[in-house]
């Protein structure tokens, strides 16, 4: 057990790639604000334009298509474990930060090391999760091309930009409780392409509600700290997460209620 623990934070954690990462704004890959403008633009066009094209247009064969998700899904559930490992670790493993560290980072921190690192493979991995969207257009399944799921898909990226850009407090709880939440949903999507559909979609619903709830829990620490300690870095970058994580949790509320109240309630009435 030992050996697999220091194994993991050698490959996770001080390997120098990792150890020795710094974030360069205009130097890392991704980390300018024309970088992030343009993709989300990208995105968003493309969204549009394939969705009104596919409408007369045939839709990809579930035989191609759904090995396609699999794989997709697959390669998101476990790149989302690795990040939730590797940021755990990284968050652990230093014994003169751990956890106060993870939730206020001092005002003058560097975006250096392993959080930083694992904080900017989880901005990109947000790129990656835009081929869902690809997905359910080629699919036609067009009910799961929702408000919620292109809102999200776009606005995320620019809110893990601000956290690089900010040297944002509570990051790292972020991609911790995110990563883990998604190797959940994307285990959930895999089945699902694989036809094996769980029992147990509510609770992957539920598990993404929590993250949101936990997320304002912890600001609440966080702002206590700052205001009464020597301050917290990436302040304004805070109120943006904010406010997007109490946007996510009010459509993600009408999601649940919309999909397993409601249905709940139809299934008392009918019998
Ligand atoms: C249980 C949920 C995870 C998903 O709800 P849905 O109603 O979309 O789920 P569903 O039962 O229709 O999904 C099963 C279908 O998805 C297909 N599918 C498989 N992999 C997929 C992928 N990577 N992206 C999109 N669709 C995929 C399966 O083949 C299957 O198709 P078929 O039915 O044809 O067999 C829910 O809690 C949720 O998140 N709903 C919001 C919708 C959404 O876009 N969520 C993800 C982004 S928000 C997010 O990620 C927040 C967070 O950070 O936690």
């Amino acid at each position: 057990m030992a050996s697999v623990h220091s194994t993991l934070t050698y490959w996770l954690v001080n390997h120098p790639k990792i150890s020795n990462f710094t974030w360069t704004e205009g130097e890392t890959f991704g980390s300018t604000v024309f970088f992030v403008s343009l993709v989300v633009s990208v995105y968003l066009s493309a969204t549009f334009l394939l969705r009104h094209a596919m409408v007369s247009l045939p839709s990809l064969s579930p035989r191609i298509l759904k090995p396609i998700t699999a794989v997709h899904s697959l390669i998101l559930c476990l790149l989302s474990l690795i990040m939730a490992v590797g940021c755990t670790l990284s968050i652990t493993s230093d014994p003169t930060t751990r956890f106060l560290h993870a939730i206020c980072f001092p005002v003058h921190v560097e975006p250096n090391g392993p959080v930083f690192f694992w904080a900017q493979v989880f901005y990109l991995s947000k790129i990656l999760e835009f081929g869902d969207t690809l997905l359910i257009i080629l699919g036609k399944s067009f009910r799961r091309l929702s408000f919620l799921h292109v809102y999200h898909h776009a606005t995320v990226l620019f809110m893990c930009f601000i956290w690089l850009r900010t040297r944002q407090s509570m990051f790292p709880l972020g991609v911790l409780t995110n990563s883990t939440v998604h190797v959940i949903m994307y285990g959930y999507y895999f089945l699902c392409a694989v036809g094996c559909r769980p029992k147990w979609k509510r609770l992957v619903t539920d598990f993404q509600l929590v993250q949101f709830i936990f997320c304002f829990g912890i600001l609440a620490l966080m702002l206590s700290q700052h205001f009464s300690g020597s301050g917290c870095s990436g302040i304004w970058g805070i109120y943006f997460t904010a406010a997007f994580n109490g946007s996510l949790l009010a459509l993600f509320f009408n999601f649940r209620s919309k999909n397993y109240v409601k249905k709940t309630t139809e299934v008392i009435k009918l019998s």
